[in-house]
């Protein structure tokens, strides 16, 4: 019995709950549905997919760069000039092998962040990543790591060395991927288009090019730019003295495989890599992680860790080394100051 006198019929009872409960649907349902999508979205990607993805990347874009140089069709343009002045080189091998390597990563995986050294205006390719992962991959690394979607940036260098593959000094020509996880280098792949050669790597994963057995620290030969060295000769000789043996090269992918035991064909073997002008953040993630999952640094000049989150540039410089005391290096170098090099 209801109170004073009014008589609840079962109908009325469901009718009025039924347009309770449409009313909270309808209140809810946005809030529902954002939440939803926000959840979708906290995606995660597998470290060692994104390392054979790389691999295919890098291998695919360096069959652009050694098919424009083999045609010699390199329509050579300037993009501008560097901060110290140099001209900028572009190329068709560096703009086809960008859509070639960009559209790939990015059509296999919309949703994480890439940047590269070039852009293009087109349609993009419509080619997604196989799927497959190099027998030399599996076996070195028998487990896939997951990380989350969002901490990724993939930094992706077309064709470095520029300034050489015009000149036809094909020896230092690379093409390069990397893969930061919360700015931190994990993944990185440098591609030589002329010899075939991939030199990979992952921290704490495996790699398939190693350090050499010794390194000269005190006595070093100290591998730089030869087409934006700035001051860097006299700043290695006010280190390790005037007799110190400097080894000009192109390519910072080059340089870093000069420090290692890479082996599709003769290198320097330097003991270091030192530059000074201001490199970008593509140019230098690949060998960065590269040298990390070898147990070695890469820094800036005064021995800070490089963010490879963000902005491209990297205004403090690069010392590179491998089996060397690294932050004994950093004390003998001169006081660094970014706006004199
Ligand atoms: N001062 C600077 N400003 C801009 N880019 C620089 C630079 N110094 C070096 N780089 C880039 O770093 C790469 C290696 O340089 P180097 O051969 O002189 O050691 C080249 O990449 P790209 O060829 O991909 O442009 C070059 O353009
Ligand atoms: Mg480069
Ligand atoms: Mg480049
Ligand atoms: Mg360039």
């Amino acid at each position: 019995m209801a109170p004073m006198g009014i008589r609840l019929s079962p109908l009325g009872v469901a009718v009025f709950c039924l347009l309770g409960l449409g009313l909270l649907y309808h209140l809810y349902s946005g809030v529902l549905s954002s939440r939803l999508a926000a959840f979708r979205q906290r995606k995660t990607v597998d470290l060692r997919d994104l390392l054979a993805l790389s691999m295919e990347a890098a291998v695919q874009g360096g069959w652009e760069v050694k098919r424009i140089r083999m045609e010699d069709t390199l329509e050579e343009k300037s993009k501008g000039k560097t901060k110290e002045g140099a001209l900028e080189k572009l190329t068709l091998g560096d703009l086809n092998s960008h859509r070639k390597m960009y559209y790939l990563i990015r059509n296999t995986y919309p949703y994480i962040q890439v940047n590269s050294e070039e852009h293009d205006n087109s349609d993009g390719e419509a080619t997604v990543w196989t799927r497959n992962i190099p027998d030399e991959v599996l076996s070195k690394i028998p487990e896939g790591k997951l990380v989350p979607a969002e901490s990724v940036t993939v930094w992706i260098d077309p064709l470095d060395a520029t300034q050489e593959y015009t000149e036809n000094l094909r020896k230092y020509v690379t093409t390069m991927v990397c893969v930061a996880v919360n700015g931190e280098p994990v993944v990185g792949v440098i591609h030589k288009p002329f010899t075939g050669f991939t030199a990979w790597a992952m921290v704490g994963g495996g790699a398939n090019v190693a350090p050499r057995d010794s390194y000269n620290a005190n006595a070093p030969k100290v591998i730089v730019s030869r087409s934006h060295a700035g001051k860097v000769k006299g700043f290695i000789q006010q280190a390790f003295g005037n007799n110190t043996e400097i080894i000009p090269a192109g390519g910072a992918g080059y340089k870093v495989l000069a420090l290692l035991d890479a082996s599709d064909e003769e290198y320097e073997k330097a003991d270091m890599y030192i530059h000074v002008t201001y490199i970008k953040k593509w140019d230098i993630c690949a060998g960065n992680a590269m040298l990390k999952a070898l147990g070695g640094h890469m820094t800036t000049l005064k021995g800070e860790e490089i963010d490879y989150s963000g902005s491209e540039k990297n205004p403090g410089g690069v010392l590179a080394t491998v089996s060397i005391d690294h932050d004994a290096v950093v004390k003998k170098l001169p006081a660094w100051d970014e706006n004199k090099n």
